[in-house]
């Protein structure tokens, strides 16, 4: 006869609830315990962090930003952000290499340049940790979140596309698009961009000050439009019927729209699956992020489809047949069209490729351009220097019969442009700790001293403490001052490179009349002391096509202008654009200026 089992008392019960709760609670005290005794075998200066640091505290924090129970600066921002090392003040603290230690495991946290190289330039032994980007993996796997031998598989697929030819493309159209932004301001005023009335001009007249409002939105729809059009095979107008590529969507969003809903509703993209987000009401977050992702898919498909047709079909406009942009490289590898690659490219990553390049590819650009426009406003001392170069250039080649710049003629002799965009890029770079993690006990030697990083130990390679050190940068690390990147041709952009002991020394601030005697070039920084791009096998493919467009688009909108912050009296100054640029925008994976700053174009001739 089977006897009933007994059930638990309601004591035993409360028991066993207690002991789970009490398990729970202290699970992260015990395992913080745990990394701690892990850590201090390393031997090097520990900083012991209360939250998991990276995506949850990133995550965590917004949702507090948008109940408005935290705000920037504020103790649970200071708590929460420490994953998040920014600035070299930590490093003040703790040392150029020190551990962080939370319940979520051990980091390594870095801004020494001889560090950064042991660990950027080694793949094998500092991969990507895992699940790295993957909320960009929205569409599909790409070059950014893959690893191994399938990242090298999308590397080597998509690689080819980053020739000549497209930096020659790249600079065709962001001349095209700077024009069409600029003819926006000045033939249409709208609410947001009006000939300024009553300021002084350089001539005093009213038409020659183009006040700009909308300077955010129209450099990232620039940014937009420069890679659609020269890497999608797409070019587009400012706006009409032509400003949106082909959609295989019926949801109403423009193509600028879908991206930056898109943006704005990551988290929700991120956290929620698909099938439920389906589901959302229209008007909620979530409903907006279903919405932003599907337009956009549907743009992504809609340009592929596109290229199909222009493929099967043939296209009169692309003589140089299906290799030209990187829609087409795609599906070559879809179509199994190059032997030499060892397998045929999915669909999805097909749509994941495309949508990456599109995502990594504008954003980041956009707001360097956006930035620049900003400090060569309050920095007219640099902006003299610029136009002084872009004013050689133009002459140059209106003395050669070429009624504009060209890429291989003019870019090479662009220094200070260059020289501004990665002095931009040193103080407000958009992506502010690129991640690695240790396969297998690995060592690295910091200070002549070896420390050995047990296996997945992570390593946050903090970009912006390297870019504000005084021990790589000089006391003036925190200055703006494009000067430092020019440096006498006859020391060589080589040359100076590639050494530890050559930290890129002042340079003065040469005339443009000598630059144009091509007496100087742009420092070449030495390894591990400049990393927008980050560096190694995983840096940036984007890095000369963002250089091409940043050069190009100034020269063609400081052509005939000088750009201007509004004075005090209407509302700004110098003194509120430098607190607006010392922010950053909450919510954003990359930096962008967090506030609206106005500007104005002024003909200078
Ligand atoms: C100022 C502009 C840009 C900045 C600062 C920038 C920054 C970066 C950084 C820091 C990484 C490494 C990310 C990591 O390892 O986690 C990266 C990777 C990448 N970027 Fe950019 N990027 C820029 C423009 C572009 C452009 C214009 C494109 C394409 C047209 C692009 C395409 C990519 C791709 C494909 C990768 C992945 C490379 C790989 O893992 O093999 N980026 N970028």
């Amino acid at each position: 006869m089977d006897l009933p089992l007994p059930l638990p008392s309601l004591p035993i019960l409360l028991l066993l609830i207690a002991l789970y709760t009490l398990y729970t609670l202290s699970r992260p005290f015990l395992l913080l315990l745990t990394h701690y005794r892990h850590a201090s075998r390393i031997g090097l200066p520990i900083k012991l962090l209360p939250v998991p640091p990276g995506l949850f505290s990133f995550f965590a924090y917004q949702l507090l930003l948008r109940a408005r129970l935290a705000r920037p600066g504020s103790p649970l921002h200071k708590i929460l952000n420490v994953g998040r090392p920014e600035g070299y003040a930590m490093h003040e603290e703790m040392g150029d290499v020190f551990l962080t230690v939370s319940p979520s495991g051990v980091s390594c946290v870095v801004a020494d340049p001889e560090v950064v190289g042991q660990v950027s330039n080694n793949r094998e032994r500092f991969p990507k940790p895992p699940n790295t980007g993957a909320i960009i993996n929205l569409y599909g796997r790409n070059v950014i979140n893959a690893d191994a031998d399938v990242w090298r598989f999308h590397r080597r697929v998509t690689g080819p596309v980053f020739s000549e030819k497209i930096h020659s493309a790249v600079w065709a159209e962001g001349a095209r698009q700077a024009g069409l932004m600029f003819s926006s301001w000045s033939s249409s005023p709208s609410p947001s961009t009006t000939a300024a009335n009553g300021n002084t001009t350089a001539n005093g007249t009213e038409k020659d000050t183009i006040l700009v409002r909308t300077l955010f939105d129209d450099t990232l729809k620039l940014g937009l439009h420069v890679i659609t059009g020269s890497a999608y095979g797409c070019p587009l107008t400012w706006s009409g019927p032509g400003s949106a590529p082909p959609t295989t969507s019926s949801v109403g969003y423009t193509y600028a729209q879908s991206v930056e809903e898109l943006n704005k509703h990551l988290m929700p993209l991120f956290l929620t699956p698909r099938w439920l987000l389906r589901l959302a009401p229209g008007g909620s977050g979530w409903g907006r992020a279903w919405k932003a992702y599907e337009a956009l898919g549907g743009y992504l498909r809609g340009m592929l489809e596109r290229e199909r047709a222009r493929r099967q079909w043939g296209d009169e406009e692309q003589e140089e047949g299906p290799r030209e942009n990187l829609l087409s490289v795609l599906l070559d590898a879809e179509e199994g069209g190059d032997e030499k690659l060892e397998r045929r490219m999915l669909p999805e990553e097909v749509l994941g490729n495309a949508f990456i390049f599109m995502f990594a590819g504008h954003e980041t650009t956009a707001n360097t351009t956006h930035y620049a426009l900003l400090l060569l406003a309050l920095h007219q001392d640099v902006q003299s220097q610029l136009l002084a170069e872009i004013d050689s250039l133009y002459t140059r080649a209106a003395g050669e019969g070429r009624p504009s710049l060209s890429y291989e003629r003019d870019y090479p002799r662009a220094v200070w442009a260059v020289a501004l965009m990665q002095e931009t890029l040193r103080l407000y770079t958009p992506t502010s700790v690129v991640n690695k993690c240790a396969a297998g006990d690995q060592a690295v030697t910091f200070q002549g001293r070896e420390y050995v990083l047990p296996a997945g130990t992570r390593v946050a390679v903090n970009i912006t403490g390297v870019h504000s050190s005084p021990k790589v940068w000089g006391e003036d690390a925190l200055s703006f001052r494009p000067g430092r990147w020019v440096v006498p041709a006859s020391t060589g952009s080589g040359s100076a490179s590639n050494s530890r002991s050559s930290t890129p020394a002042p340079a003065p601030a040469p005339a443009a009349k000598e630059l144009l005697a091509e007496q100087y070039t742009v420092l070449k920084p030495p390894r591990g002391s400049w990393l927008p791009f980050s560096e190694g096998s995983r840096m940036c493919s984007g890095r000369k096509f963002a250089t091409v467009e940043f050069v190009s688009v100034l020269a063609a909108l400081l052509k005939e202008h000088r750009v201007e912050i509004l004075p005090r009296t209407e509302g700004w100054g110098e003194e509120r654009v430098r607190r607006v640029l010392a922010g950053r925008k909450a919510g954003a994976l990359t930096l962008q200026v967090p506030e609206r700053v106005p500007v104005r174009f002024v003909r200078r001739k």
